[in-house]
């Protein structure tokens, strides 16, 4: 990172220094409090490089450790439960603390800490330890963050890891986000502070940069933490970096893109025109420079997207409709995408989950996925065949990702070899499809054929996982790496023939020729033996029931041996770095086909799941409709044991016909199904604008451009909220932005406050919704009392959950019949649960007096009445003629 030392003051020396170390001759927590003159040459070097990386954790290179020292030590050994030790700095400086990780575990550690939030600057030797002159040269060669990572061992496979780069002015503002893994590079840009966090909610980006004015740059706020210089709309959860404001102004950002992209102009990348994008694209590459040092990271082609190209799902809707994970306890399991998920590939399961982040709002796009789902429906044979192929198929795009960038392995090619082998297959099975994203397997560009073939002739099946220790490349297809392998076998030859000839000379046959690190070969011969040792044997060591002997002749050879298994690695590693590069260059041309290939496998697992669990292919519709014959709650139903979920239907927003309510309040008891049924329907047309087929007997669905949840109560801990202003704030945000468009699914508006207040605001919202806005609603609740608002708007309707009275208990049956229940169950729930009796029956009594007497209950029966009447008389629909506001509380 370009940064400057730290600018905050320095440090108390012992600050944080745990008791055990400060107890002992441990001085310093804190590389800036100490006197670099009184440091040894080593520390010295740390400290200069430290200096350059404050926020980072320096991982310094010493043999086969990395080491980390002062104030790094110490986080690193609280976070990875490390022993904490100390090291001499130096004469007057005494001991500093110390930990570290043998250098074969980096990866390991790293991602722990990455995972917790922390910035790594890898520093390595960058030369030979036995070739230096004095203190070995190291270089920072890798800057790791936790939007940055490409390492496998670091990435979720089945999930995105998005670097985000936020440019706020104003009300004004500009995304751009890159998974620098996969390549996919997208920028937008608006105008409300709102939609940039519901952005940056469903994106949930591993780190964000913000441009600012903080002297202490490079600074990263890990997840929870807070700062002045984070804005209001900026939610605190993510990992945020604060970076200079240069390299996000338009001036630096605009020809950093053109350069990148090789572009006179920005016109087509789709920001030509917005400087917000524009600016957090360009600081979002320099991070990238900045951080990725010589590793080049192939991005695609930048891709402008705007809000509206999909379905409208704040971030309180996909919780509350448990796309990703539950509400309850966050888990992936009982989420949308834990039932759908029957994905065979990592890339598959990325993009399923980004689809159903993002439902279409095109009919025409919609269609074309449910084309495909119907073919694969319908035959089941290429199903199967094309599953099992697609599970042949390695993560191109990641594999790609690594090419390009120079870290992928001779293991990586070859899972990218043994993939596009596949490809030809592929593109035979789905040869006579008709579908559209069938038909785009059907050609293999010839490049990939040829690069597979290329791949697999030159490595060998199964290369070892170093690249610099040889074995990795086939015999045959390099003539001067064969010769210098017939070489080394007569080498190996040599020596056999020499130990044959010495056990002769010596006449000791158990005399050998072996091999060890420290003296390279030597000959052995038994301590009992040893006196038979010719005179030009040079004894080299001694062992307990051995002696080793050298001879000038064998060292001569050994010289010539060593160095010619040092050129054949190297050769071996100069062919494999040309095979990379050659895979490198097609990054793009291999992140297209992995689209293809990630959309078939998302196709052909929904078409699964539609042909086992009896899913229906919906009707898209271009008006408002929502018709849902026989449906069922996806994740619910997969829960209970077979036949036990009860479907139900749902008929909401004809236009034409006024039988057809666009508001329906639905009642019920405690437990009996409210909020699975809203859900149900909120799920239903969200998979159905995904491409999927839905869990219903037929379907007839009108594009929605957004869907609303409230659902349930929660604290929101995080902002400090109550329960009710939650609430409250959820009901705003759907009032100000729902249309006749939207699908608005309410459960228990008005519960976190005063009785009257609540059923007063349920009742008013429900009204508005139903007689200014006309979105399609269900709306559940426990106050019966808004059952009367159906006969006083015509395009309001009531519906309830059913249930069965017995006289020790209510059974539950789940289903969803019209008509409002004249009364709650509260009560019943209660004494289920173990009220004492006295409790229960005190609870009727007030119960029967509130209903007798309370203002609502006569405000509401006599409102109904005066209303009837009024619109019998006039003959108009109160749906197109708003009422009066309503007197429930009485005159
Ligand atoms: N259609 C159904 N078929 C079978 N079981 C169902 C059905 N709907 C709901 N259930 C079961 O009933 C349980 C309770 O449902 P839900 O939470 O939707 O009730 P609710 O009416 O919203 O309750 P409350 O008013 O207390 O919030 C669910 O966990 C589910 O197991």
């Amino acid at each position: 990172m370009t940064v400057s030392p730290a600018a905050s003051a320095v440090p108390d020396p012992t600050n944080g220094l745990p008791e055990r170390l400060a107890k002992h001759t441990v001085r310093y927590a804190d590389h800036r409090s100490v006197n670099r003159e009184e440091l040894t040459p080593m520390f010295r070097q740390y400290v200069d490089v430290k200096d350059q990386y404050p926020h980072a954790i320096l991982l310094y290179r010493v043999g086969d450790f990395f080491e980390c020292f002062f104030q790094d030590a110490i986080a690193v050994a609280r976070e990875l439960e490390l022993v904490l030790t100390s090291k001499e700095g130096g004469k007057e400086v005494g001991r500093v603390p110390m930990s570290g990780i043998p250098h074969h575990a980096l990866d390991r550690y790293s991602a722990q800490l990455v995972e917790k939030g922390y910035a790594i600057a890898i520093c390595d030797q960058v030369e030979d330890a036995s070739e230096a002159q004095g203190l070995v040269r190291r270089e920072v060669t890798r800057v790791l963050t936790p939007g940055t990572v490409i390492e496998d061992g670091m990435l979720n496979a089945r999930r995105n890891n998005f670097l985000a780069a936020v440019v706020i002015a104003g009300s004004h503002w500009g995304l751009a986000y890159a998974d620098i893994s996969t390549g996919e590079f997208l920028t937008a840009q608006s105008s409300e502070l709102d939609q940039l966090t519901q952005e940056l909610m469903r994106l949930q980006p591993s780190e964000v940069l913000l441009p600012t004015n903080a002297p202490d740059l490079g600074g990263l706020l890990r997840p929870g933490e807070t700062s002045e210089h984070l804005p209001d709309c900026l939610p605190t959860q993510f990992c945020y970096t604060l970076r200079s404001q240069t390299p996000f102004t338009i001036g630096e950002a605009k020809p950093r893109l053109m350069q990148q992209f090789k572009v006179r102009s920005l016109e087509g990348l789709g920001c030509e025109h917005l400087p917000l994008s524009i600016r957090a694209a360009g600081g979002l590459l320099e991070y990238l420079e900045d951080t990725q040092k010589e590793t080049q990271i192939p991005l695609q082609f930048l891709r402008t997207y705007t809000l509206t190209d999909y379905l409208i799902l704040d971030h309180q809707s996909r919780r509350n409709l448990e796309i990703t994970q539950t509400v309850r306890d966050g888990t992936f399991h009982g989420s949308l995408l834990w039932a759908l998920d029957e994905t065979v590939t990592a890339m598959g399961s990325r993009t399923l989950r980004r689809w159903l982040l993002q439902p279409l709002l095109d009919i025409k796009g919609i269609q074309a996925r449910q084309d495909t789902i119907q073919e694969l429906v319908e035959n089941g044979a290429l199903r199967e065949d094309l599953q099992r192929l697609l599970r042949q198929i390695y993560d191109l795009e990641r594999l790609a990702g690594r090419a390009g960038s120079g870290t992928a392995n001779a293991r990586d090619l070859v899972a990218l070899a043994d993939s596009f082998e596949k490809l030809p297959d592929l593109a035979s099975l789905v040869a006579t499809a008709r579908s559209p994203y069938l038909k785009a397997l059907q050609t293999v560009p010839p490049l990939l054929e040829q690069l597979g073939e290329n791949l697999h002739a030159h490595l060998v099946d199964s290369p070892p996982l170093y690249l610099t220790e040889g074995n990795l490349i086939r015999p045959g297809v390099e003539p001067q790496l064969d010769t210098m392998r017939q070489q080394s076998e007569d080498d190996v030859q040599w020596l056999k023939d020499l130990e044959q000839q010495e056990r002769e000379r010596t006449g000791i046959p158990t005399l050998k020729v072996s091999y060890n690190k420290t003296f390279g070969y030597y000959i052995s011969i038994s301590r009992a033996k040893a006196e038979q040792a010719p005179k030009d044997y040079i004894r080299k060591q001694t062992l307990t029931n051995e002696e080793r002997y050298i001879t000038p002749e064998l060292k001569e050879r050994e010289a010539r041996m060593l160095t010619a298994q040092e050129d054949q690695k190297r050769l071996e590693y100069e062919i494999f770095l040309g095979l990379r590069s050659q895979v490198g260059e097609q990054a793009d041309l291999i992140r297209t086909v992995a689209k293809a290939v990630a959309a078939a496998d998302v196709l052909s697992a929904l078409a699964e799941i539609a042909v086992y669990r009896g899913y229906c292919r919906p009707e898209m519709a271009v008006g408002r409709e929502v018709t849902i014959v026989e449906g069922r709650h996806p994740v619910v139903e997969r829960s209970l044991p077979a036949g036990f979920f009860v479907p139900n239907s749902t008929e909401l927003g004809q236009e034409a016909s006024g039988a057809v309510p666009d508001l329906v309040i639905l009642t019920g008891p405690n437990a009996s199904g409210k909020s699975c049924y809203l859900r149900q329907v909120g799920l239903i047309q969200l998979m159905a604008q995904v491409g999927s087929f839905v869990p219903a007997q037929a379907a007839t669905l009108g594009v929605c451009d957004r869907i609303f949840t409230r659902v349930g109560a929660v604290d929101d801990l995080a902002t400090g909220q109550s329960t009710f202003m939650v609430e409250m704030n959820e009901t705003a945000n759907i009032l100000n932005h729902a249309t006749p468009r939207s699908l608005v699914l309410l459960d228990e508006i008005g519960r976190g406050t005063a009785t009257f207040d609540g059923l007063s605001i349920a009742w008013a919202v429900a009204e508005h919704l139903a007689s200014e806005i006309r979105a399609r609603t269900i709306f559940a609740t426990h106050y019966h009392e808004l059952n009367e608002l159906a006969s006083i708007l015509t395009n309001v309707a009531n519906y309830q959950v059913t249930v069965k009275e017995l006289p020790d208990q209510i059974i539950f049956l789940h289903q969803v019949r019209p008509g409002g229940a004249d009364r709650s169950y509260g009560i019943e729930a209660g004494r289920l649960a173990g009220l004492p009796g006295s409790v229960i029956q005190r609870a009727r009594q007030v119960m029967s007096q509130i209903e007798k007497h309370s203002r609502i209950a006569i405000g509401l029966r006599k409102g109904s009445q005066v209303e009837n009447a009024s619109r019998e008389k006039n003959g108009k629909s109160p749906a197109t003629q708003p009422t009066e506001q309503l007197d429930i509380f009485g005159a």
